[in-house]
């Protein structure tokens, strides 16, 4: 194994690994965490890998993140080997209509709180009856949880939702789960396709992959149909109308592109939200104290708290941000970026093209910044002595830059109406025999809960 420390040459610091694989037999199952201690114990803050045939630029920590990110946004703009968000005018152009369309639509706004309330309910019901069914021996959220997360995008692009015995739905569990077992996280050339190759590449999942893109083209082609230029709907519709604006003017809008845009969003939406709504639940039900705090907050705001409570709510803001900082749902990122031109980042030369693999578990769990205990889970970090919310930008779990995510105020507005009114409306615990000793979950793409189940009953 060959270690390289970088000098004031300019020389980038980092680790070759074993030859052909590079470094992937020493990561371990928490990349994360060994890419971290890493960079604390003898690489510092930008260092490469190599994995496989690339050289992976690794950024870990606060100040090194910010400086790349935010202050050469458009250089580290590129992903790898994606073709939906793929770098320059494509991704540009994509990137700012979905932004102002799907903000149109009322993505992060509170006057979206209506749909998502709906979804939340839709959710209880089945919560509801699930818990008396199965008592004592309890329910596994995590179906009801990805239907909760997918319909809610679901109604932005389709105008339209969908139950759980659907085929979109069956299907997009099993498109899920296979994503989970895909052995290499990262989407590095060479090691695995990006999530929209899903849909073209044979890979582990082509039964899925011919089945989403049959169901979405069908969802496509139903909007043609019904679709009235004049009065957009949906994202689809939108999306329809600028490609008939655009066409025959060699332009980026194309239905080949619409699908893929489709299965990024459901991709990047569904799973992440999901997993951070069961880290929350499971992260309550362990600690008894902060559910006894949280759930006297509540107290004041009924079985439905609205987004225009939050303001007054500081204990749940701080269980909020303490779960977000705790079990961070994308650890590196979920898609690697990549380089775009030449560039010089602390002193050091990097080259066009370099994958660059953002470290956010190293932000959230810096000795320092969290000090004295950063690997318990402690919402009171987020108050101070009079109680008040601390906002804090060290909390980075939507990345920043020219490419984090689009999805975050919405993400977080689903993530409050979740946790404030399932505390609200149901009495919960751990099922028996449901100890759920090991919290450090699975970490793929991304960082996912460990299998718990819940019982309890609604509150009357
Ligand atoms: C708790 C939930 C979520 C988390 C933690 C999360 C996190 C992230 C992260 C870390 C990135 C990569 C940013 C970067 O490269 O710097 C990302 C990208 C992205 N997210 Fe989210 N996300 C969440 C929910 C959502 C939702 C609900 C949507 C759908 C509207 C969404 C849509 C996207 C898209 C389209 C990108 C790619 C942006 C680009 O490449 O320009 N995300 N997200």
């Amino acid at each position: 194994v060959r270690v390289r420390h970088g000098g004031t040459s300019g020389t980038l610091p980092g680790k070759d690994g074993f030859p052909i694989v590079g470094c992937f037999p020493m990561l371990g199952k928490h990349k994360e965490k060994v890419l971290m201690k890493w960079s604390t114990s003898s690489l510092g803050p930008m260092f490469y890998i190599r994995l496989g045939t690339s050289k992976v630029l690794v950024l870990n920590g606060y100040d090194a993140i910010k400086e790349a990110l935010e202050q050469k946004p458009l250089a580290i703009a590129g992903r790898v080997e994606s073709k939906f968000l793929d770098n320059g005018l494509i991704w540009k152009e994509q990137r700012k209509f979905g932004q102002t369309t799907l903000g149109g639509l009322g993505m992060g706004k509170q006057s979206f709180q209506s749909k998502i309330r709906d979804e939340f309910n839709c959710l209880a019901a089945t919560l509801e009856s699930e818990l008396s069914i199965n008592g004592p021996k309890g329910v596994n959220f995590t179906s009801m949880l990805r239907l909760y997360a997918a319909n809610i995008i679901s109604s932005l692009v389709f105008n339209q939702t969908f139950d759980s015995t659907c085929r979109y739905v069956v299907f997009l569990n099993r498109f899920i789960e296979n994503i989970r077992l895909t052995p290499c996280d990262w989407q590095v050339k060479g090691f695995k396709p990006s999530c929209s190759d899903y849909m073209t590449k044979p890979f582990k999942m082509t039964s899925s992959a011919s089945l989403a893109q049959s169901i979405f083209q069908a969802l496509v082609d139903k909007h043609r149909k019904s679709r009235d230029p004049n009065d957009p709907r949906d994202f689809v519709d939108c999306y329809l109308n600028v490609m008939e604006k655009k066409q025959g003017k060699n332009s980026s809008f194309t239905e080949k592109q619409l699908l893929y845009y489709i299965v990024d969003l459901f991709l990047a939406g569904t799973e992440t939200s999901a997993n951070t709504n069961a880290w929350a639940i499971l992260l309550v039900l362990k600690n008894p104290q902060v559910k006894a705090k949280l759930r006297s907050e509540l107290e004041a705001f009924g079985k439905s708290p609205t987004l225009e409570d939050e303001a007054k709510m500081p204990y749940t803001r701080a269980v909020m941000q303490e779960v977000f900082r705790y079990r961070t749902s994308a650890p590196l990122n979920i898609v690697a970026r990549r380089t775009t031109s030449d560039l010089e980042l602390k002193g050091y030369k990097v080259p066009a093209n370099m994958p660059v693999i953002a470290n956010l578990w190293s932000v959230h769990h810096d000795p320092l910044t969290w000090a004295p205990y950063p690997e318990t889970f402690r919402p009171e970090r987020h108050l101070d002595g009079d109680g008040n919310f601390i906002p804090n930008d060290h909390v980075m779990p939507f990345s920043v830059g020219a490419r984090s995510c689009i999805g975050k105020n919405l993400a977080k507005n689903e993530v409050f109406i979740f946790i404030t009114s399932i505390f609200s409306q149901f009495d919960l615990e751990l099922a028996d025999g449901c100890h759920v000793d090991n919290m450090d979950g699975d970490s793929g793409m991304l960082l996912h809960p460990p299998e718990y189940r819940v019982k309890g009953s609604i509150r009357v």
